[in-house]
């Protein structure tokens, strides 16, 4: 195989109570890649459409990740890279791992798969941090894992495949306001009290335990977000009234997706999270602010071929 074709999935970060640690995978958004063997060796970006990115591989995080690969893998050739971006970057569903990520599962399966999927993380991960200031897997894991993925721990990388329950659908609303990752990360407190961490890690349990269960109560119940939320809410207008009006929709809970603007709801079923959607969009409708809308099941595949040869 010299060259391949794919599609690199959105992902939903943090899911409330999961901050740097939980995450899922979207089916309906994503951005494509193409990846071709060279002769010389070396990494080249050369196609860049949909945003203004750039083109050095060294600046822009699919060129990173591939870079951190090669260093590794010593391959006898390079790479170039096209990358056709429909995830708008700083748009909180994952637009910077879904490069990162992108280049180094499609480069592995040129190479023939020498790699496993906690390895290509590993890899991806070196791209992410150029744009988080942090090296985080909850964007990276779900998209080359598929479904649910927990980080157990990023050094040394483990990472738990959570399966979830088949009627669970994503809606996601967009307000087109711009959120750098590394910028809401820098708000966050660098300390937090006991009896919150308690709180928020009794959700997180329950909220994996009613993944396992297939118990949409108790993932209702569980989806908070008691230490984060409060501080990023603040830089996306309307989101208390968004997560009130989707969960008055029928939403079983709703929070901010990844660092922002983005808003997510989880809902039992395609009907449930239509309903959602039309709620959010009418939030918004009232408003000067642009936004996009989004509905997904949940991606189990993750990063998938669209052609090779
Ligand atoms: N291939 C890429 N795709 C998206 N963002 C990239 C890429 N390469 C570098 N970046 C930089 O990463 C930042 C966006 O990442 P981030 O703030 O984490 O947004 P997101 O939440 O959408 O991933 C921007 O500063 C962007 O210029
Ligand atoms: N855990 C990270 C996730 C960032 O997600 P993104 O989609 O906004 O890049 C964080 O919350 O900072």
């Amino acid at each position: 195989m010299n060259e391949i074709k794919i599609f690199s999935p959105a992902t939903v970060a943090n899911v409330s109570c999961g901050f740097d640690v939980l995450g899922f995978c979207l089916d309906t958004i994503g951005d494509e890649m193409v990846v071709r063997k060279t002769k010389d060796k070396g990494i080249r970006i050369t196609k860049i459409e949909g945003y203004d990115l750039p083109f050095e591989a060294h600046k822009n995080v699919a060129g990173v990740s591939a870079l951190a690969l090669m260093e590794v893998a010593q391959p006898h050739c390079g790479f170039e890279i096209e990358i056709y971006k429909k995830i708008k970057p700083g748009s909180g569903i994952g637009s910077s791992s879904a490069s990162a990520a992108g280049s180094v599962w499609a480069i592995n399966q040129l190479l023939g798969s020498p790699f496993n999927k906690t390895q290509i993380t590993n890899f991806a991960m070196k791209g992410e941090a150029l744009a988080s200031g942090c090296e985080h897997a909850d964007n990276i894991a779900p998209a080359i894992f598929g479904g649910f993925t927990l980080v157990k721990s990023c050094t040394p990388l483990q990472v738990l495949a959570i399966p979830s329950p088949s009627k669970l659908y994503a809606t996601i609303i967009h307000p087109e306001i711009e959120i750098k990752t590394a910028e809401a990360r820098a708000i966050l407190p660098k300390q937090i009290a006991l009896k919150k961490a308690i709180t928020q890690w009794a959700n997180l349990g329950s909220l994996v335990h009613a993944m396992h269960t297939s118990d949409y109560e108790l993932i209702s119940d569980s989806l908070n977000d008691i230490i984060v939320e409060p501080f990023r809410s603040q830089l996306i207008p309307y989101f208390d009234v968004v997560k009130t009006e989707s969960i008055k929709a029928g939403a079983l809970g709703a929070g901010i997706s990844g660092s922002g603007p983005s808003i997510f709801a989880l809902s039992k079923g395609k009907a449930a999270a239509e309903a959602v959607a039309h709620a959010m969009k009418k939030v918004y409708s009232k408003t000067d602010i642009n936004f996009d809308i989004h509905l997904s099941k949940i991606n189990m595949e993750g990063i998938r071929v669209i052609k090779s040869n």
